[in-house]
Parts: C-alpha cells; structure tokens; sequence
C-alpha cells in the first residue's frame, strides 16, 4: 500500500494505491461519506467493477446509485454532460454531497467538470479503472468535455476529494488501452527524470506483459511525479504544469484529425506526439539525435505509434498546425511548445513558429 499527499492546502488530498482496494471502498470513503449517499457514474463496459464499488459501499452503509454512460471517448461531450447533471439533480444532490468517478479518463474528466458545476461545485471521488486514469488523469483535477472545435476546450480546474487506486482493476483492461495508458508513464521520464526512463526501457515489457509489481511502481512513481508538479502550479500559469503537456500539442492535433475516435486514443496520440516533440527538437538543433531515436525506439519497442505514420495519419503539416491553434497554451497568437534539450530536459519553449512545425510536419510525411 502507498499512500501520496497532494499537498493543495485547503484543497488537498491523498492518492491511496493498493491491490484490493476496490474492494475496501466503501470502509475507506466512509469517512467522507458522513452517511450521504454515494452516486457512481461509470460506463458500459465496467459493470463488474461497478458491482463491486457498489456492494463495499453497502457493507459500509453507503446507499449508492449508478449513473452509466456509453464508453469511449465521445462521452466527452455537452449532451452527456447534460445527463448526468441532469440525473444527479434528480438523486438530490447536495453540495457537500461526493460523487464518484470510476473509470478511465474519460469518466474521471467528464464526471470531474460536472462535479464543477453541480450546484456550483460539489465534491467527487476518482476511482480510476484504466492504466491512464491511474497514472495521470484522476490527479490534479483537470476536468473537461470536448468540443467540435478541439479537445478539451471546455472545462474546469477542480480537485477530488479522494484518489483510490486498485492496480488490480487492470486485469481486465485491453491490452491496446494498457500500452496507450503506458505512453503517459514514459511521459515522466522523458519530462525531468531520465533515471525513471530508463526503468521504462528496462521494465515496460513487462509491465505491459502484466507484472503487478512493475504496474505499482510506475503507478506510485507517475502519481508522486504529477502531485508534486501540481502543487507547484495547481492552474498552469507558471509553465510548470505545462511540461505534463509534453507531447500533447501534436497528440491533440492528432486526436482532432482522426476524430477523437478509436482510430487513435489519447495515449496512442501522445506517444506519437512526445516522438513528434523530440524529433523537432532535433530539427531545431536542441536535442542530440540520438536521445529522439532512443526515445522513438522504446515506443515501437512497446508498440505504441512512434511518428505520423504509425499514427495512421498523413495529413497536410499546415492542417495540423491549424488543430493546434485550439492550443489552451496558446498566449497573444503565440503558441508555447514543449521541446526537449534530451531526455529528462524538456522545457517550455515560446519562440516556436507554427510555420516551422508545419513544415517539420510535412518533411516527416515525404521521409516516412
Ligand atoms: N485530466 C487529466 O489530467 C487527463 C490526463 C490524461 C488523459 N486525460 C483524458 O483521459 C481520456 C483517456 O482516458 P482513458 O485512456 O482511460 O480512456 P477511457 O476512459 O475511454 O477508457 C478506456 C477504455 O477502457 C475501458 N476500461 C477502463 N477501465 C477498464 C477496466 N479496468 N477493465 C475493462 N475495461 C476498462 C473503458 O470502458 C474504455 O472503453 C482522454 O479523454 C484524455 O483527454 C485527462
Ligand atoms: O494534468 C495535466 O496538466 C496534463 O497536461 C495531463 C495530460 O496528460 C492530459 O491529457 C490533460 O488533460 C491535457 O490537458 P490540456 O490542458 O492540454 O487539455
Ligand atoms: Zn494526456
């Protein structure tokens, strides 16, 4: 069991990672339940999880009621956001009232902004089923839906009140949403912890394979990396919290071309993005040559997509830097990006031009 502090003063929370926890749910949010009942909002594909929340939180005398939503990452949208508030008014919601999130990301950020908006903001639970949830999404309390224009272009920062974490839960989890969850674990390293990367090369295999252990010390390591970059810069002023951008620029633009749809995930988009950011570094004459390939390389080695094409997309440079306009970094039209001096040296960089990535873009297609 570990057990990290997100130390947001008035606004801070624990993050508990233990095998079985899902189990013990309803004994360990007891406390916070102060005898109110419990709505869980999930998807379709988690009923047996769902099952077991609910039957915890009963033993503990937690009424609770299901709210389920359709999976995949179109529930990111204003009709399902008007669901689910709309079913939390008819429960009788209070403010003081917890509402639990469990699922991957996509039910951690929509449930997470609805959350924001319940009576003004009312508190909520990330019980994160998916590799990716576990390791990034349910911490730090970006919450938001998408929209048309780009990907998570409407949304709040709010912070849960509780992180459970059950690495056992990834059991049943398919093995393409495992590697892209993966993709963000490789983030940390590459971001300022070139040791932690190398555990990646060393450890992902098995990790991905279904080593427990692996699973729970990259799922510590991941949390204890985001809590303390968030409570430096809860709100991503500071340039700080940008670097857990790293990749998503790209991966964003990708994710808008393909439709945010299963053609690409998240992770899968960030992978080939983080691969996009490391070789325009090496354009940019920023990065040695050989720290991008290292970093491409692990990437294929785990099967993740490592540049456009194994990204399945081979659209004009220009059209992709128009996505990235959406960019909620973007400052006065221009558009920090995250670039690398190596791996574990990434930095906010404002004096890119999109021109430039457009061009970077369209000489990655003619190479490939
Ligand atoms: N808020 C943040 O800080 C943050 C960080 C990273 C990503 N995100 C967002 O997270 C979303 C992606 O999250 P995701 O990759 O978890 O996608 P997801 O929520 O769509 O979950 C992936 C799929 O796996 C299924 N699933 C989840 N857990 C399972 C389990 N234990 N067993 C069987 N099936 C399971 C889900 O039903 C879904 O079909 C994106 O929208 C991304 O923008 C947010
Ligand atoms: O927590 C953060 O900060 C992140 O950037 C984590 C990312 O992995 C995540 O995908 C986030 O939702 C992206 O944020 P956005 O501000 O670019 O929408
Ligand atoms: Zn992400």
């Amino acid at each position: 069991m570990t057990s990290v502090h997100v130390a947001l003063g008035t606004r801070g929370y624990d993050i508990l990672i233990e095998a079985g926890a899902l189990a013990r749910a309803g004994e360990l949010l007891a406390p916070i339940a102060k005898g109110r009942s419990m709505p869980i909002v999930t998807d379709a594909n988690l009923r047996p999880q769902l099952d077991a929340l609910a039957a915890s939180l009963a033993d503990a005398g937690i009424a609770s009621e299901a709210i389920v939503v359709p999976p995949g990452e179109g529930s990111k949208s204003w009709t399902t956001l008007a669901h689910v508030t709309e079913r939390l008014l008819d429960l009788g919601l209070e403010r003081s009232d917890h509402v639990i999130a469990l699922g991957g990301g996509v039910i951690g950020d929509l449930v997470g902004f609805a959350a924001s908006i319940m009576k003004r903001g009312c508190k909520f639970v990330q019980v994160p089923t998916s590799l990716l949830a576990q390791v990034d999404s349910s911490v730090g309390g970006k919450t938001a839906i998408n929209t048309p224009a780009g990907k998570n272009l409407v949304g709040a920062f709010h912070q849960p009140s509780f992180v459970l974490i059950d690495p056992l839960v990834l059991e049943t989890l398919p093995p393409r949403q495992l590697r892209a969850g993966y993709a963000e674990v490789v983030k940390y390293g590459l971001i300022d912890d070139a040791g932690f990367f190398g555990w990646c090369e060393a450890h992902g295999a098995s990790l991905l394979d279904g080593d427990i252990e692996a699973r729970e010390v990259a799922i510590a390591h991941s949390v204890a990396a985001k809590a303390r970059i968030v409570a430096e810069d809860e709100r991503e002023t500071s340039g700080r919290r940008a670097l857990l951008n790293l990749g998503h620029t790209f991966g964003h633009a990708l994710e808008a071309e393909t439709g945010f749809s299963e053609r690409l995930l998240h992770g899968e988009a960030v992978a080939a993005g983080m691969a996009l950011a490391f070789a325009f570094s090496v354009e940019e004459g920023l990065c040695d040559p050989a720290d991008a390939d290292r970093v491409a390389a692990h990437l294929k080695a785990v099967g993740l997509p490592h540049d456009l094409l194994s990204a399945g997309v081979d659209a004009p440079g220009q059209r992709l830097v128009d996505h990235m306009r959406h960019d909620k970094k973007m400052e006065g039209g221009t558009l920090p990006f995250l670039l690398a001096r190596g791996i574990g040296a990434t930095y906010l960089d404002r004096t890119v031009s999109l021109d430039r990535v457009a061009a970077f873009l369209d000489r990655q297609l003619v190479a490939a």
